[in-house]
């Protein structure tokens, strides 16, 4: 199947000059949702997972379901002021500003093999937030898997020291 044809694009969202990559019109998709979550698991058959983080919010979309399908646990990544327990907190530049991201402190024992997964892979800011969060706590990121790749952001780059897979990629 061809995801790409699933994919929606919206241009000038959520400002103007963005060519917004719109997953609802894959899941809402039950046959095109299916395959994604089942392309996606199979990437990670033989790593041996125990966790998939998922960055909030469409990383719970696409890494729940992966984690469900592996017999893995699925761990959240949240924006600030959202998990209610004690939390690790990383801080990241944006190209104007900064942003947070946190994850409870007991989600991940440390040596724990874990996945994360995103539905798209941008700038690479937010899944390196998130890998440096897992490693804090001592799990290993042994794979970062996206559904949505844009290869003209160069994230990739920043994420040269990981295994990264993406199913669909877009050159501009
Ligand atoms: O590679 P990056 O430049 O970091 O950008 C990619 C991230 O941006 C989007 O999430 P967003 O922060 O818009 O939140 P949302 O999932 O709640 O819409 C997307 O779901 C990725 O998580
Ligand atoms: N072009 C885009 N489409 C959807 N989500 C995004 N997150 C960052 N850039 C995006």
């Amino acid at each position: 199947m061809d995801l790409s044809k699933k994919i929606r694009e919206v241009q000038d969202f959520p400002k103007e000059g963005i060519n917004f990559k719109d997953i609802t019109t894959l899941l809402q998709d039950k046959d095109a949702f299916q395959y994604m979550v089942n392309k996606l698991a199979q990437e990670l058959e033989d790593l041996e997972i125990d966790i998939v983080v998922g960055p909030e919010s469409r990383g719970f979309l696409v890494g729940a379901p992966v984690a469900y399908k592996i017999g893995a646990g699925f761990v959240p990544v949240r924006k600030p002021g959202k998990l209610p327990h004690e939390t690790m907190r990383y801080e990241y530049q944006l190209e104007y500003g900064s942003d947070v991201l946190e994850i409870h402190k007991d989600a991940i024992q440390p040596g724990q093999k874990v996945a994360i997964l995103d539905d798209l892979l941008a700038t690479g800011g937010t899944v390196l937030a998130t890998a440096k969060l897992i490693e804090a706590l001592g799990g290993e990121v042994v794979s970062i898997n996206f559904l949505i790749e844009l290869a003209f952001l160069k994230g990739r780059d920043v994420l040269k020291s990981y295994h990264v897979k993406t199913l669909v990629s877009y050159d501009a």
